[in-house]
């Protein structure tokens, strides 16, 4: 291992410093951006703590270009470990000291987060398992303490928690407020670490489970945002309380503008869902800085499981990861914005100590449990056995009483193998401090690292320093300027007006560019509506064609909003609830017989049966009961005159017709085949006479039927 840790005056920096610390990266230009020729815009400088961002679609000298200042910048040719040295070790220093940790990397898709938290190779690895070794090297060190590292990895995907290190299982994940620990996530897989190579393999698998998917942004896009927790408790000694760290390695999924990524379907569907948790953590961010009086955290999971990250009892840093190139110009101003309205939020950090129940207190007492009860077993077992020798001297005859004994010496042998498994077990998962403190570090390293954290944290305070002047000097040049003449004080004026003028330009220029991003966001959020309205619509139909309405009606009745899961959930409904194993029926699979029905209703149902029986609408009438209309006489006489007439007519076309075609000529046939018409049409009229006079029309005669849900 070549981790240190920084010492105590790191983490004791951090502590006098209560904001949430934010840090700016950016990616070198991709492969693909090179390609399409993209420009890089992002000036970075190092010393200052600032960004520029140059706009080439300018329309003039004040919108060119952009700067922002943060607590540290880093550029495209930034080493892993410089970052994790000057900024992430201090805040793992402070978790080993009993204080909450929180690490999260926000940015548009592709920027870079998972690199920086995860990294890709070994010598490119990123702050998740840096921070692994700086937790094994300072156990490594640490004597007289005993240490319990345990570690649970989770995602939240589209709304839904999901155990990463158990994702085969069922378990519901809710988030609960718990006292003196926050918001908790429950039925989370608690995983317990010996060594940096446990946890580095945990990350492995819950990375293997996390759910990614291909963007036209980034091939390898984290559809989701995941946590890893590290818990660390600490006792010194023969101490009956103990310290609690709590490290939580934030990698959020990217914002992303769906135009840009091409999301359809699913991906659209995890992209809205996406975009509006990231929108409620900006929603809080900003809460936060203006200090409003109510901070929305309700608004999604991701912010309830930050909520003591954000404005809480933690340590917490930011790392907003932006990209240089010009195409993406939109989005990196909005997450640098994003984080630099993150830098005025407050924390309120305080170290976890004196805490007097946890899992390490009690793993200790039961370890004394059975160390005792090991002792006591023991003695027992060897009083027994010289108590059997002796009776074997002494008393040859009692066989039966030595075999007796002998049990009874095997019984208590094996209960004491057992409770020393037990009890391996147990201590196997606690780790003592200071134990290979010569093999695991090398003195030489151990010097080298520490000053590379002393340069970092002086270089750290230089840009701190940087930054003060020159804000001292923008107050205060006023305040120092002489002015010799009239003259001079009315050029000195102008110029301060030509300033003030150009930041109110940036500031409108700011309103206007986030007038456009929000008419895109609500272009985009019209979308998704539009989509969500046609899937509504669609299952409305579903249900309005194929759930009975009484069905429908009871699934209402027991609907309920469920403030914990966030979701809609069906009451059980007593009145329905069958037993769980019911009997086999064994000579009739189905109630047939109408005795067998009544049965069925009243009496338990058996395996195999039908359970619901749902009557369809019948009709009220059927054809059968159709009467004819009386019509009256008149009409009728007249209706028979006209028919009468009529069929003549025809019977004389019909019977004329062989010879039209060979004797007359084409007229007269027109006009026989007219008045064949009109005598049709006559028919029509009569019968159509009759329909309207008649009942009204009665539906089609349906089978009496019942449609049956059987149970599998
Ligand atoms: N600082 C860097 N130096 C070199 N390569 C980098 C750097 N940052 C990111 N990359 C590369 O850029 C690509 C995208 O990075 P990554 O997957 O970490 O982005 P992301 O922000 O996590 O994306 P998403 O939100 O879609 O999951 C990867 O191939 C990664 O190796």
């Amino acid at each position: 291992m070549t981790s240190v840790e920084s010492g105590s005056n790191s983490a004791d920096k951090l502590a006098s410093n209560e904001s949430v610390q934010v840090i700016v990266r950016c990616r070198p230009l991709s492969v693909k951006e090179l390609q399409q020729e993209c420009k890089s815009v992002v000036k970075i400088y190092s010393n200052r703590g600032v960004i520029e961002v140059e706009n080439l679609k300018a329309r003039s000298d004040n919108e060119r270009s952009k700067i922002f200042t943060y607590d540290a910048v880093y550029d495209e040719r930034s080493a892993q470990q410089t970052l994790y040295d000057e900024t992430i070790r201090p805040l793992v220093a402070s978790v080993l000291e009993g204080y909450n940790g929180c690490v999260f990397a926000y940015g548009q898709t592709g920027t870079g987060k998972t690199y920086t938290m995860e990294g890709s190779d070994e010598d490119e690895m990123g702050i998740i398992p840096r921070a692994f070794e700086q937790i094994w090297a300072h156990i490594a060190r640490k004597t007289g303490v005993e240490f319990l590292v345990s570690v649970r990895y989770l995602e939240i995907y589209m709304e839904e928690i999901r155990d990463l290190l158990r994702i085969k299982s069922t378990k519901i994940h809710e988030l609960r407020e718990q006292a003196g620990e926050g918001v908790v996530v429950t039925n989370l897989h608690s995983h317990t670490c010996q060594s940096a190579k446990d946890m580095l393999k945990a990350m492995k698998t819950g990375n293997h489970n996390r759910t990614t998917g291909a963007t036209n942004m980034n091939e390898h896009s984290s559809r989701s945002h995941a946590i890893f927790q590290i818990i660390i408790e600490m006792v010194e000694g023969d101490s009956k309380s103990m310290k609690v760290g709590k490290l939580n390695l934030v990698d959020l999924a990217g914002s992303e503008r769906q135009s840009k990524t091409g999301a359809t379907g699913d991906r659209l569907k995890e992209a809205t869902k996406i975009n509006k948790a990231l929108s409620s953590l900006g929603n809080v961010i900003y809460a936060l800085a203006e200090n409003s009086a109510h901070i929305p955290y309700r608004d999604s999971k991701l912010t309830r499981l930050l909520q003591d990250s954000l404005g809480g009892n933690s340590k917490t840093i930011m790392i907003a990861n932006i990209g240089p190139a010009n195409m993406n110009y939109d989005e990196t101003i909005i997450t640098l914005r994003y984080a630099y309205r993150a830098k005025s939020i407050k924390n309120k950090p305080t170290k976890n100590e004196d805490i007097k129940d946890g899992k390490l207190l009690m793993l200790q007492d039961e370890i004394e449990r059975l160390k005792a009860l090991i002792m006591q077993k023991s003695n027992g077992t060897e009083i027994n056995g010289l108590d059997s020798e002796e009776a074997d001297l002494l008393d040859s005859d009692s066989e039966s009483e030595n075999v007796e004994k002998e049990r009874k010496l095997e019984v208590g042998k094996m209960e004491v193998d057992e409770l020393s498994k037990k009890l391996k077990a147990l201590e196997k998962q606690m780790v003592h401090g200071g134990k290979d403190i010569v093999d695991s570090v090398n003195e030489n390293e151990l010097r080298l690292e520490q000053q590379k954290t002393e340069i970092a944290e002086r270089k750290k305070r230089e840009v701190e320093m940087q930054q003060r002047i020159e804000l001292e000097e923008e107050t205060c040049s006023e305040l120092k300027q002489v002015f010799a003449s009239l003259q001079q004080q009315v050029d000195f004026k102008r110029d301060k007006l030509k300033r003030l003028n150009n930041k109110l330009q940036s500031v409108r220029q700011e309103i206007i560019d986030n007038h456009e991003v929000y008419l895109k966001d609500r272009q985009e959020v019209e979308n998704a509506n539009d989509e969500a309205a046609m899937n509504l619509r669609q299952s409305l139909l579903i249900i309005d064609n194929f759930v009975p309405s009484e069905e429908r009606s009871r699934i209402i009745s027991l609907a309920q909003f469920d403030e914990d899961t966030d979701n809609w959930i069906i009451k059980e409904d007593s009145s329905r609830i069958l037993p769980q194993d019911r009997p086999i029926a064994h000579n009739y699979r189905r109630p047939i017989s109408d005795y067998a029905v009544n049965q069925g209703l009243t009496q338990t149902k058996y395996r195999g049966e039908n359970i619901l029986d749902l009557k369809l609408d019948m009709p009220l009438r059927t054809t059968q009961d159709y009467t004819p209309p009386s019509i009256c006489p008149q009409i009728k006489a007249l209706v028979n005159d006209v028919i009468k007439r009529e069929m003549e007519n025809s019977h004389m076309v019909i019977r004329l017709a062989p010879h039209s075609v060979v004797g007359r000529s084409n007229t007269s046939k027109l006009e026989q085949e007219g008045k064949y018409n009109q005598a049709l049409k006559s028919l029509v009229d009569v019968h159509s006479l009759r329909n309207t006079t008649a009942a009204k029309p009665v539906p089609p005669r349906s089978a009496k039927s019942s449609y049956q849900l059987k149970q599998n």
